[in-house]
Parts: structure tokens; sequence; C-alpha cells
């Protein structure tokens, strides 16, 4: 299993737990609107670290972005099977040639 199915399924174990111990558990007692909320506060840090250029600070503001993602996913109950398999859908498929299509 990869890191990020890893942490996934850790998110998911989270759903109900205790939000005094866990803060997946606190995020998702917010509610979805909340998750997207921090998700979308997490991106901007990550935006201003690769404008920066500091690849430590925009790494770990990076792993910041894929774990709100997946908190975000699993609030709306969105799993990383289903990204992946949309992302699987667009393999081999040209943003330039997808674009020219719509
Ligand atoms: N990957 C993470 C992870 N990344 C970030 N965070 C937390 O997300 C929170 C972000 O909150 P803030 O916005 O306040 O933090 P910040 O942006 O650094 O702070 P400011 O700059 O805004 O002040 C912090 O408390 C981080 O510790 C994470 N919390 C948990 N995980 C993973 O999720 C697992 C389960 O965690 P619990 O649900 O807490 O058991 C853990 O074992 C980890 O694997």
């Amino acid at each position: 299993m990869t890191t990020l199915h890893t942490l996934a399924a850790t998110i998911a174990a989270r759903k109900g737990a205790d939000p005094e111990t866990s803060w997946t558990a606190k995020l998702l007692s917010k509610g979805p609107e909340k998750c997207a909320e921090k998700f979308g506060e997490e991106a901007v840090e990550a935006i201003i670290e690769a404008v920066k250029g500091d690849r430590a600070r925009l790494t770990a503001e990076a792993a910041d972005v894929l774990y709100h993602l997946l908190v975000m996913l699993a609030a709306r109950d969105v799993t990383l099977a289903d990204v992946e398999a949309e992302l699987a859908r667009r393999e081999g498929t040209s943003g330039i040639a997808e674009k020219a299509a719509r």
C-alpha cells in the first residue's frame, strides 16, 4: 500500500472517532464546508511557497494539501480509488487534445 493509500484508510477510519483526540475527526465533525475551507487555506499556503521557491517549505505545504484534500474528499464520501479511476480514464489523453475536443 502506498503512503497515500494508508493515509486515506486512516482518514476513513477516523469518521466517527473522538474529535478530542483526532484532528481528522475534529475536522470531519465540522462538515464538508469547513473541510473545503481548510483545504483552500492549505492550497494557498502551498501556492505562496511555490512562488517563493523554497523546496523544503513547499514540500511540507504540499503534504498538508494532500492530507486536507483527502479529508475534504472523505467528507463527501469520495474515495482515493474514485479519483484514481478518473485519472486512469484520462491517461494518454493530452490536455491540449482534450481542450480542442470541447
Ligand atoms: N497528515 C496529517 C496532517 N497534516 C497536517 N495535519 C494537521 O492539520 C492541522 C492544520 O491546522 P492549522 O491550519 O491550524 O495548522 P497550520 O496551517 O500549520 O497553522 P497556521 O499556520 O494556520 O497557524 C495541524 O494540526 C496539523 O497537525 C495533519 N493531521 C494528521 N495527519 C495524518 O492523519 C493521521 C490521523 O491523525 P488524527 O486524526 O489527528 O489522529 C495522522 O497519523 C497523520 O498521518
